[in-house]
């Protein structure tokens, strides 16, 4: 399978492909992307998804627009249009921004725009790795104090390689764990309303032989109260500031739990996800509100084994679908980056990312 560790490549015509997250986990298939409107349109549709994933395919989005203008100025227009496809995650701002920076003096768009995509796709590969051990020694640190074996990571979401080139953010450090011969096991949040814990988190477990239960999205309160999450780890839309952290819907609710419960609640992030524009996070960070269809129909495959969509609701009563929900950084035990492990707090996140 071409894509196992990465999202996303250029294929042997030089168009991005990308692996259809729509489509998974009940079939691999790949979608080439050939122009900036089905760039927009799959990170819209979420063909594409994951704050990583989208800020990669954003760069790759410039280089693609590039081979549809004849000038800088034209190029802006089409970054633009990338740049709003989704509000929340902020790797897109800062992908498209970072991307169009650097392209400004270029004499050659296209061939400059493309080798800047790699780059900074690999810088990102490699962030996702130090993510990996700084998050394996906490990991390994958690299973010393308590004088334990077997560590039980609850998770939300999908923060895999599916969202984070290479090896994600949140999971990351699971595969690492699991390198270094640790017994781990994954609790998976099916993340309603649309399921990227039980369809992607568990896809991408299940390739890999990370042992793992998929869970309703209320059962992790009640197993924090039995003792049986050892920790959480997440991942994360956008960081402001001052440490509150954008992720997912059910973030908040999950990391209250772990809060009364006294199990540390950790966040996994590249530096892209910072965003010191935003003082306060809970007041400022954009939350995405998305159909009310998301949240009333539900995909699966019948016993046939065909895919369907189905109506789980009343036909006419309204729903409404935010996309995600802001922790305050009081809650949280500490950011993994791949400078290390930083508290979630204005200072320490100055001090590390911006001294
Ligand atoms: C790198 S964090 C991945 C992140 O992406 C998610 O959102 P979506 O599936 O809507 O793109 C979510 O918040 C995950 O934690």
């Amino acid at each position: 399978m071409q894509g196992k560790y990465r999202a996303l490549w250029l294929n042997d015509e030089n168009f991005l492909e990308v692996i259809d997250q729509t489509k998974l986990p009940f079939s691999y298939e790949t979608k080439v992307l050939k122009t900036t409107d089905e760039i927009v349109e799959a990170i819209k549709d979420m063909t594409v998804r994951g704050a990583g994933v989208i800020g990669s395919v954003a760069a790759f989005g410039i280089y693609t627009a590039c081979m549809e203008v004849k000038s800088y100025e034209e190029l802006k227009e089409k970054a633009l249009l990338i740049r709003e496809s989704r509000p929340t995650a902020v790797n897109l701002m800062w992908a498209v921004d970072k991307m169009m920076e650097l392209l400004k003096e270029s004499s050659n768009l296209i061939l400059d725009a493309k080798k800047y995509a790699i780059e900074l796709n690999d810088e990102e590969a490699l962030e996702s790795q130090n993510i990996a051990k700084y998050g394996a020694d906490i990991i390994e640190d958690i299973l010393k104090q308590k004088n334990k074996t077997r560590i039980n990571i609850l998770t939300h979401c999908n923060a895999g390689w599916l969202a984070v080139i290479d090896e994600g953010t949140a999971l990351a450090p699971i595969y690492e764990a699991k390198k270094r011969g640790i017994d781990v096991h994954v609790w998976v949040d099916e993340t309603r309303p649309r399921n990227q814990g039980a369809s992607l988190t568990a896809w991408e477990l299940t390739q890999s032989g990370v042992n793992h239960t998929i869970i309703a999205d209320n059962t992790g309160g009640h197993l924090m109260q039995r003792g049986e999450v050892d920790m959480v780890i997440t991942g994360a839309d956008r960081v402001s500031a001052n440490g509150d952290v954008a992720n997912k819907i059910g973030t908040y609710l999950k990391a209250l739990a772990a809060f009364d419960n006294d199990v540390p609640f950790y966040v996994a992030i590249p530096a892209s996800t910072f965003d010191f524009d935003i003082k306060d996070g809970v007041k400022e960070i954009p939350i995405e509100l998305r159909s009310e269809d998301e949240v009333k129909y539900m995909r699966g495959v019948d016993s046939d084994g065909v895919v369907r969509e189905v109506l789980i609701t009343p036909k006419d009563s309204p729903a409404i679908n935010y996309g995600f929900d802001v922790t305050p950084a009081r809650l949280i035990t500490g950011l993994i980056t791949d400078k290390g492990v930083c508290k979630a707090d204005l200072e320490e996140i100055e001090k590390k990312f911006r001294g």
